[in-house]
């Protein structure tokens, strides 16, 4: 009897083992339900010229932009990032990807971890849950715009096929460039007497660009040419990651069908050229339909702010002339829109719907609306931007709760602000879990006369709904009557007009703490952002590798 119970309890033991480690081995296997990619980069400064002048270029594993990191919905990603900088911290943004269940892998240093320090390894593991085309980009200071910058495409599964067909699939980053290193621009801004970082040396696509360096002993770079065959259509993945510039791009003599914006399938529509704001993506489709015994430009040029950079230029090559044939025309003759033609800016973002069946519907309802006015102010005589008034500092002993909305009634969105002084605070705005929340971005008036500027807002962790857009101050009674509550596209960056408003609506159904702010560095760095925290008691097991920085680690 002792004998056989035994036996039967070792059975019993040997069962139940098999029965865990079939229940770890399935479970395991319906969390990681794609395929695992995993990457090995090393982070550097170099020196090069990717517009004939030489300055320090961040690069990974060799590369500026970075590499493209192709992917399918439901895989895992996994990079291994090797800080090797002499001096530098670094932290790495997925920018578009909503880091469901890894709140803390979403990059943002001071917000969701401790900087990578000079020497350490940091491995960054997420799921990219939604085909789209989306970007990675430092979020560090003001270091996106030294190089650290590239794209992630990530392609439905094959048996859910996209709405649109085409022959190839490419991609085009596209960046301003300063010559002057990002501690130097930094410490202007945070300085008395304020100095501007100024306009951009030059525009780049594809991390090439030109500039009149004939004093300059480098070789000049020449412009990446897009090689295609007659009659194929090209899906075209645009994004845009400049530090400071809103762009226009054209390529000559062809239309292009916009189909998807940051992630979602948009209705087709065509287009003679594709506005593009810091932080936005966007896919174009461009049927090689014109003469094909000749090359033509691509271009990129400045809007919404007056333009002192000269385009940048890449060719559309088609297949069987030179790579190098340059089109009869002036890359300066291309069309490109008027810097200061907002209403043709606005034009095309209301022209974006929804793709029927592809994008779902806001709620109609929504818990709360947080106003946030847009302006340029000071706080104890330093130039900042703030929201509310209110500016986020890097000072976490501040721990001011900023206003939900303000005093719209005493406002003039039209003046220079009449008490400049903001007060700094820690920016968080509490949110109840799950709740849907509107949030107006309003503009107003900088600290000069007649200006106000364009912002490309970006909100981490969540994609939202665009509701509508308007000009001068927001009417809480009368513009939401306005709204679009039936097509509306969903974007996770979008651009407030000067002078201009735009609301927008999400669900706070991603637990964690997700930074809201200007796309443009200077402006972020300035203090123009704020962070959404919701659920956070949802979140556990933080990895202990966010917590800490060198020897607190330990
Ligand atoms: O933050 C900024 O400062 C300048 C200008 O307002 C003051 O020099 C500018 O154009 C910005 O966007």
């Amino acid at each position: 009897m002792m004998r056989s119970s035994r036996f039967s309890d070792t059975v019993n033991v040997f069962t139940l083992l098999m029965v865990i480690c079939f229940i770890v081995l399935f479970s395991s296997s319906v969390l990681v339900e794609g395929k695992i990619r995993r990457f090995k980069w090393e982070v550097k400064y170099e020196l090069k010229s990717p517009d004939c002048f030489e300055k320090l270029v961040i690069t990974i594993n060799g590369q500026f932009p970075g590499p493209t990191i192709k992917a399918q919905q439901g895989d895992t990603i996994i990079v291994e990032l090797k800080n090797s900088f002499m001096t530098e911290n670094v932290a790495v943004h997925w920018h578009g990807i909503r880091q469901i269940g890894t709140p803390w892998f979403d990059g943002v240093e001071g917000v969701t971890q401790c900087p990578i320090l000079p020497g350490e390894i940091f491995t960054y593991q997420f799921v990219v849950d939604r085909p789209g085309t989306y970007m990675y980009h430092s979020h560090y200071g003001m270091q996106r715009e030294s190089g650290l910058i590239g794209m992630i495409r990530v392609s439905p599964p094959s048996t859910e096929p996209e709405p649109f067909t085409y022959d190839y699939d490419r991609s085009l980053l596209l960046t301003d460039w300063y010559h002057k290193g990002m501690s130097e621009k930094a410490t202007g801004l945070a300085s008395i007497p304020f100095k501007w970082v100024g306009e951009p040396q030059s525009l780049m696509i594809q991390g090439r660009g030109r500039f009149n360096c004939t004093n300059n002993l480098t070789t000049p770079q020449r412009s990446e040419a897009e090689v295609c065959n007659a009659s194929n259509t090209y899906r075209l993945r645009i994004g845009s990651l400049t530090s400071l510039s809103a762009l226009s791009f054209q390529i000559e003599g062809h239309n292009l069908t916009v189909v998807e914006a940051d992630g979602h399938y948009v209705e087709p529509f065509t287009v003679r050229n594709l506005f593009i704001y810091s932080g936005e993506t966007y896919s174009v489709l461009l049927k090689a339909d014109q003469n094909p015994s000749r090359n033509y430009w691509i271009t990129t040029s400045i809007v919404s702010r007056q333009e002192k950079t000269s385009p940048a230029t890449a060719v559309l090559n088609y297949h069987n002339n030179h790579p190098r044939q340059r089109p009869q025309t002036l890359a300066s003759s291309n069309f490109r829109p008027k810097w200061n033609d907002t209403r043709h800016r606005l034009a095309q973002s209301l022209a974006i719907k929804a793709q029927k069946g592809y994008v779902q519907a806001p709620p109609e309802n929504f818990d709360k609306v947080i106003v946030l006015l847009n302006t340029q102010n000071k706080v104890n005589g330093y130039m900042r931007w703030s929201v509310n008034n209110h500016n986020l500092t890097d000072a976490f002993d501040w721990r001011f709760t900023p206003p939900e909305s303000y005093d719209s009634r005493n406002y003039d969105v039209f003046a220079v602000p009449s008490n400049a002084n903001a007060t700094m605070s820690d920016g968080i705005y509490r949110l109840k879990f799950n709740s849907t929340v509107d949030v107006i971005l309003q503009n107003a008036n900088t600290m000069s006369v007649n200006n106000s500027e364009t912002h490309p807002w970006h909100l981490h962790g969540h994609d939202f709904w665009v509701l509508g857009y308007g000009e001068g101050k927001f009417n809480e009674w009368e513009d939401p009557k306005r709204y679009n509550l039936v097509d509306p596209i969903m974007k996770n960056t979008v651009a407030v007009q000067p002078y201009g408003w735009t609301a927008l609506r999400f669900r706070a159904d991603n637990p964690g703490v997700w930074a809201f702010h200007c796309h443009i560095e200077s402006h972020f760095f300035m203090g123009m952002r704020i962070v959404f925290e919701s659920g956070i008691d949802r979140v556990a097991n933080l990895p202990s590798s966010i917590m800490g920085c060198g020897q607190t680690k330990r």
